[in-house]
């Protein structure tokens, strides 16, 4: 007998094939079902989608049978992807516009392809019977295919972890009041639905995690935790791991080996893991038990993949914790504005944590006024004296500072005393930023990079000066003031070996570093004991961005950035955030000199709804690459005209295209247009019927290189 299969396929986006393909098969395999299959003159992997018909009885026939072609392989030795799987996959698929084989098969690990049914089946052998035999870390230690030795965990997380009190390692703490009703919440008997938990930094978010995951695993099913940063699973790890001994425990983040991926994915989908901590990535885990899911931080924009299907893996969450009736718990000191509009209307259920454990208070805000400052040749100093005595005053006591500056290398941009000549890019919209420890001009956008000129290549002058300042100033300059101090800097320049981080954090956490300067890097997550001061060097460029999300970003930033300050309740009432600016009265620092996110929210939301921008519009992102302005600019304006004829038009704006903050990267032109809608469902119906058009549209355009749509897009 033979069975006809609809197999969800890889194919390039927009090339026609965005649902999937029918085959023939001698077997009735179950939708799920991992394949390979023929198309064209390749062999690609799929997934069997549908229910098989028998080849006669199939009721949708645009190709006879004998035209279609055979299953080449077959995965028994995977067990089928589950229905919920392939909703959560076909909905990411309609929703960002992408082909469905392609995000269905972009986010099972990758090294998956290079395996045959055979040693599939061998590996999964094996990892049973290293588990059963020793746990998760004996099957960490067997991975010898013949393809490969796999290394051990480069890092050891245990290392980036903050030194917890002897004896309480695996006692969970009497939860406050207000984590023991957060708990409740989330674990009562019948709750599914999403819970928005808004706790202050320190506040014990965390607890509440663990908490709430423990029930779900008492109950037999999993718990799926997602974090923002890569930077942040060792540490998080650490403390589930500590928590949850004797439990089987996997992360899921791109820095794994693929052949770890594989075996974390593997353990997950086979139901051997009971709590997966991952990436945004983690989402699409396939988890047969799925009990709780977890979203760390959900404000963060490390959320939301930005290439390929451009997924926020935050809202894919919220979906897929209905599609299995399993609650969400979306955790911040900051909300996005999307959720916490949300939770004013009722649709996700508020659960708060008012006060820092411990009593502690949060820190006392400072703000420096830049403007006050003597200035020497025309410049101001980097760092204010007052904020150099208050450094000068921890350093006596022996505590410890952090300096925040978001802009890494030396200077942003070098330039010629002489001339004017300054250090751009040749291939990009942007300067090249100086890195002295190397002595380069490095293109942060397209890595173009080049030895530092000994002169000016304009004028020939010598005196080639920074201008400005990045982390590795920041650093020189700490060093020159307080000479006694030990200064660390982290930022992705000192932490691109591998273990780096956790090294330097580690010494963070030990008491081997006064003054740590660095990035957003160091801003977010860590639980650092004995940090007393904050210092946001230079906040003010983001105020006056042009993207509309710049306020909240900042405010976010900052807020999670003195969160790391006095988190030791001892020291707490003595703890400060220092603000350098040249805009002290600025709205925004006075609603954080308050710690008063709600005030801050509600005035920004006011400001979206009269603006009419998310979370009360809706808004799509078409953007066009090409080798000029004017060739990405007329596929725009064509794609905007095909827009306009729908009926759905009558609901949805399409506005001018215009180009962005960066519009050339690596000699690419860019432009994008804005599509925004007050209704979701006509955005949604606009799209589908527009976006194959545009394909079609493409072909008169010979300019353009490539083009793509973002959904709910982050930066605009
Ligand atoms: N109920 C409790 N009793 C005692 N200690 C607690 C309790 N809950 C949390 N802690 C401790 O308080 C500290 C801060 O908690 P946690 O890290 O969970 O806060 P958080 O809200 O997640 O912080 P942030 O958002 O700033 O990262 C941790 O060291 C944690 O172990
Ligand atoms: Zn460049």
């Amino acid at each position: 007998m033979t069975y006809r299969l609809a197999v969800a396929v890889e194919a390039p986006q927009y090339s026609g094939l965005g649902g999937p393909l029918d085959y023939l098969s001698e077997l009735p395999l179950p939708p799920g079902t991992l394949v390979r299959v023929p198309l064209g003159r390749r062999e690609v992997p799929g997934l069997v989608w549908d229910a098989p018909a028998e080849a006669a009885e199939t009721g949708r026939p645009p190709l006879s049978d004998d035209a279609l072609r055979p299953v080449a392989q077959v995965f028994t030795a995977l067990p089928p992807l589950g229905d919920a799987w392939r909703d959560l996959v076909a909905f990411t698929a309609a929703y960002y516009q992408r082909g469905l084989g392609e995000v269905a098969l972009s986010v099972l690990p990758p090294e998956l392809r290079k395996l045959d049914d055979t040693k599939l089946a061998r590996r999964i052998a094996r990892l049973r019977k290293a588990l059963e035999q020793g746990g998760a870390d004996a099957a960490d230690a067997d991975e010898d295919d013949g393809d490969g030795l796999e290394p051990a965990d480069p890092a050891n997380p245990a290392a980036a972890a903050p030194p917890r009190p002897a004896g309480h390692a695996n006692e969970p703490p009497a939860l406050t009041p207000d984590q023991q009703a957060a708990v409740e919440a989330v674990t009562a008997a019948a709750s599914d639905g999403t819970f928005l938990l808004h706790g202050v930094t320190g506040s014990g978010k965390t607890e509440v995690y663990l908490q709430a995951a423990a029930h779900t695993l008492a109950a037999g099913r999993q718990a799926l935790v997602l974090v923002p940063e890569i930077n942040l699973t060792p540490q998080l790890e650490a403390r589930f791991a500590e928590r949850f001994k004797g439990r089987r425990l996997v992360s899921l983040h791109s820095g794994l080996t693929p052949a770890q991926r594989l075996k974390h994915w593997l353990m997950a989908h086979l139901g051997l893991a009971d709590l997966v901590l991952g990436t945004r990535l983690a989402v699409f885990a396939p988890l047969p038990r799925l009990g709780l899911i977890v979203v760390d931080e959900e404000h963060d924009p490390s959320y939301k993949q930005q290439e390929g299907a451009r997924y926020s893996a935050r809202d894919l969450a919220v979906y897929r914790g209905r599609l299995e009736r399993a609650p969400v718990l979306l955790g911040s000191a900051t909300p996005s504005l999307e959720s916490w509009h949300r939770a004013q209307q009722g649709r996700y259920k508020r659960l708060d944590l008012a006060s820092r454990i411990g009593g502690g208070v949060l820190p006392q805000v400072r703000l420096v006024d830049m403007n006050l400052l003597p200035r020497t040749h025309g410049v101001t100093v980097a760092l204010s004296p007052q904020l150099v005595d208050a450094l000068r005053e921890r350093l006596a006591l022996g505590e410890q500072s952090l300096l925040f500056l978001n802009r890494r290398g030396y200077a942003p941009v070098l330039h010629c005393t002489e001339c004017g000549w300054k250090s751009g890019c040749p291939h990009c919209s942007a300067w090249r930023v100086f890195h002295r420890g190397d002595r380069t001009l490095r293109c942060h956008h397209c890595g173009f990079t080049e030895r530092v000129p000994r002169a000016c290549p304009q004028c020939g002058n010598l005196d080639l000066q920074p201008l400005g300042r990045g982390t590795e100033r920041l650093e020189e300059q700490i060093a020159q003031a307080l000479p006694a101090a030990r200064v660390a800097r982290i930022d992705a320049d000192t932490t691109r070996a591998a273990g780096a981080l956790q090294e330097r954090l580690a010494a963070v956490h030990a008491g081997e570093v006064d003054v740590l300067v660095g990035t957003q890097m160091v801003a977010k997550g860590h639980d650092f004991r004995r940090i007393t001061l904050v210092a946001a060097v230079n906040p003010d460029s983001a105020l006056f961005a042009s993207d509309f999300r710049a306020p909240e970003r900042l405010f976010a930033l900052l807020m999670q950035a003195a969160g790391r300050a006095g988190r030791d309740a001892r020291q707490a009432a003595r703890s400060q955030m220092w603000l350098q600016t040249w805009h002290p009265t600025h709205p925004l620092y006075a609603a954080l000199r308050r710690h008063d996110f709600e005030s801050f929210a509600a005035s920004q939301l006011a400001e979206r709804e009269s603006a009419g921008l998310p979370p009360y519009t809706h808004l799509a992102l078409l953007r066009a690459e090409a080798r000029t302005p004017e060739a990405a600019s007329a596929f725009l304006d064509d794609a905007a005209a095909c827009a306009n004829e729908f009926p759905e038009a009558e609901q949805v704006l399409v506005y001018p295209a215009v180009p962005p903050p960066v519009a050339r990267v690596a000699d690419v032109e860019r432009m994008q247009m804005l599509v925004e809608s007050p209704s979701r469902a006509a955005l949604q119906r606009l799209l589908a019927q527009w976006l194959p058009k545009l394909h079609a549209l493409r072909a008169a355009h010979k300019g353009l290189i490539r083009w793509a749509v973002d959904v709910d897009p982050l930066g605009i």
